[in-house]
């Protein structure tokens, strides 16, 4: 059998909904060996951000130089960076070691309004990264940011904006619509050589959508390798986490907005009460 190692270069979440540790239990249930780079330690849980202690940039470098000198990497998963030096660090690992299969999630601000990128360090972002990524998966906010222009709010304008996103160098965008308003919850997919995708779920009225984003991300990094194209990797990411926000109820974590639900997201219903 055939085993892919994921690599994901993101923050921490002790809590566990988010960040370095969604991301691992998302490889994991995805049958994606997981791996990780930690870029900032973050004092945070279901109800914000409280501190973020930053990991120097030669210390990034040292966790990339030695992990991917050892080890083979089928797909790439980027989350919270920080600060410019972290960037610069990892534009540097990609370059030197010819990192596959890059998924680039632009994480800016935690759903508790919290900043997790310097504001100084977006054009780094715009500049370095995107240019690097097979595929950036912005939200509404985080679309607006990069492109120095107004969020939008309605499908035709995410097209507008997902086609100028390419402009600036990333293969593939997929434009997520959890900051829409209404029934369903769309996300758009636009890449230079083929026609836009939407990808489209019922809304799940939750207020447990803490790790969505980094769910998604890490979902499509997981199965970009097992499947055949690009396309078919977000189709599966997506319904997978749809899937575990329908369940994201069933768990009791913390106060506030509580993480999506991985196992039952895999194994279904019923198997926690038999187990
Ligand atoms: N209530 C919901 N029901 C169904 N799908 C949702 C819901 N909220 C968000 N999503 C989906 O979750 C994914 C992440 O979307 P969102 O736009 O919220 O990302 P994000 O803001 O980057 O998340 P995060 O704050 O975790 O970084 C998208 O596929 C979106 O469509
Ligand atoms: C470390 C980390 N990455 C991403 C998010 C996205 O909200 C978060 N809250 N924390």
């Amino acid at each position: 059998m055939t085993s892919f190692n994921i690599l994901s270069i993101a923050g921490t979440d002790p809590s566990g909904g988010a960040g370095i540790q969604a991301d691992l239990k998302t490889f994991s249930a995805l049958g994606g060996y997981g791996m990780s780079v930690v870029t900032a330690l973050v004092a945070q849980t279901t109800t914000g951000v409280r501190e973020v202690h930053e990991v120097p940039p030669e210390f990034i470098t040292s966790q990339l130089d030695t992990l991917l000198n050892d080890v083979r990497v089928d797909a790439v998963k980027i989350g919270m960076l920080g600060n410019t030096g972290v960037i610069d660090a990892v534009v540097r690992a990609i370059d030197d070691h010819r990192l596959p299969n890059v998924v680039l999630d632009p994480v800016m601000v935690a759903k508790s309004g919290d900043r997790l990128l310097a504001a100084d360090a977006i054009e780094a972002v715009r500049s370095q990264l995107l240019p690097r990524a097979d595929l950036v998966t912005p939200n509404l906010p985080e679309a607006a940011e990069l492109l120095g222009e107004e969020e939008v709010h309605d499908l035709a304008s995410m097209g507008e904006q997902a086609t100028r996103l390419l402009t600036l160098g990333a293969r593939q965008v997929l434009l997520k619509g959890g900051h829409l308003s209404g029934q369903s919850s769309t996300d758009l997919l636009v890449a230079a050589e083929a026609a836009p995708e939407t990808f489209s779920a019922e809304r799940i009225p939750t207020k447990n959508t803490h790790g969505t984003g980094c769910t998604l991300s890490s979902a499509i990094a997981a199965l970009r390798p097992q499947r055949r194209a690009w396309f078919e990797a977000v189709r599966d990411a997506k319904n997978y986490l749809t899937e575990a926000l329908r369940h994201a109820d069933d768990l009791e974590v913390g106060h506030g907005k509580g993480p999506v639900h991985h196992f039952h997201a895999w194994w279904g219903e019923g198997v926690g009460e038999r187990g």
